[in-house]
């Protein structure tokens, strides 16, 4: 199973995802987390943030995070990945392999307020431009198969729902691994 991970900066992907993998570890399950930031480091450098790096970042994260789950390794994806297009495709990729997306759905306020890597703040200081949710495009999923907004929980509360969602949710539960292979898409 793939579960994506999307939201924007400090919303609480990263964090979601180490905690989900440390659960789901302890538990028996094999799971890998591909996570946009260290991908682009160790993987593909050259890529930057217009828009059609995103969307390959993306299309290239998807084809690494399909190789792993169709061997039965539970890949968490954590990235922005702000395009509705961009998802739908990661889905429509894994056609026949059980398919998540999770909106990490924290307030661009409190994302603010967190501000874990200071893009915010560079942001509003006039140095850099383009930072999603502020002056670059997120389009919010609309129909996402869970949303979690980190406001009012913990991360171990959030994980906890994650976890639950991963093992228990309706994608893993369904005979036809959840509505990927519905038809819909
Ligand atoms: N302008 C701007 N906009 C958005 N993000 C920025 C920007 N500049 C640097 N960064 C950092 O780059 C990380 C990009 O992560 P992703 O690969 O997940 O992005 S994307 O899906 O390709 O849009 C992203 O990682 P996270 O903070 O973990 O989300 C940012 O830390
Ligand atoms: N319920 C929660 N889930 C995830 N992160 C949370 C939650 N509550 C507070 N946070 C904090 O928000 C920040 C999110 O940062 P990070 O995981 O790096 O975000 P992202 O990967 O989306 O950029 C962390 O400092 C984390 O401790």
């Amino acid at each position: 199973m793939t579960v994506l991970l999307t939201g924007l900066p400090s919303a609480g992907k990263t964090s979601l995802a180490t905690a989900a993998r440390a659960a789901l570890l302890a538990a028996g399950h094999r799971v890998e987390v591909l996570d946009g930031d260290v991908v682009r480091r160790e993987l593909w450098p050259e890529l930057g943030l217009s828009p059609e790096d995103r969307e390959r970042n993306l299309t290239r994260i998807g084809s690494v995070a399909l190789l792993l789950a169709r061997n039965g390794i539970i890949t968490i994806v954590a990235a922005i990945a702000p395009y509705a297009h961009s998802r739908a495709a990661l889905r429509a990729a894994h056609a026949g392999v059980p398919f998540a997306e999770v909106h990490v759905a924290t307030p661009v306020e409190v994302c603010r307020r967190r501000d874990v890597k200071g893009l915010y703040a560079r942001q509003a200081r006039g140095e850099i431009t383009g930072l999603t949710g502020v002056d670059a495009v997120y389009e919010e999923p609309l129909t996402p198969d869970l949303r979690i907004d980190t406001t009012l929980e913990d991360v171990g509360e959030s994980a906890a729902r994650l976890v639950d969602f991963i093992l228990h949710g309706p994608v893993l539960s369904s005979p036809h691994g959840g509505r990927e292979c519905s038809g819909r898409f």
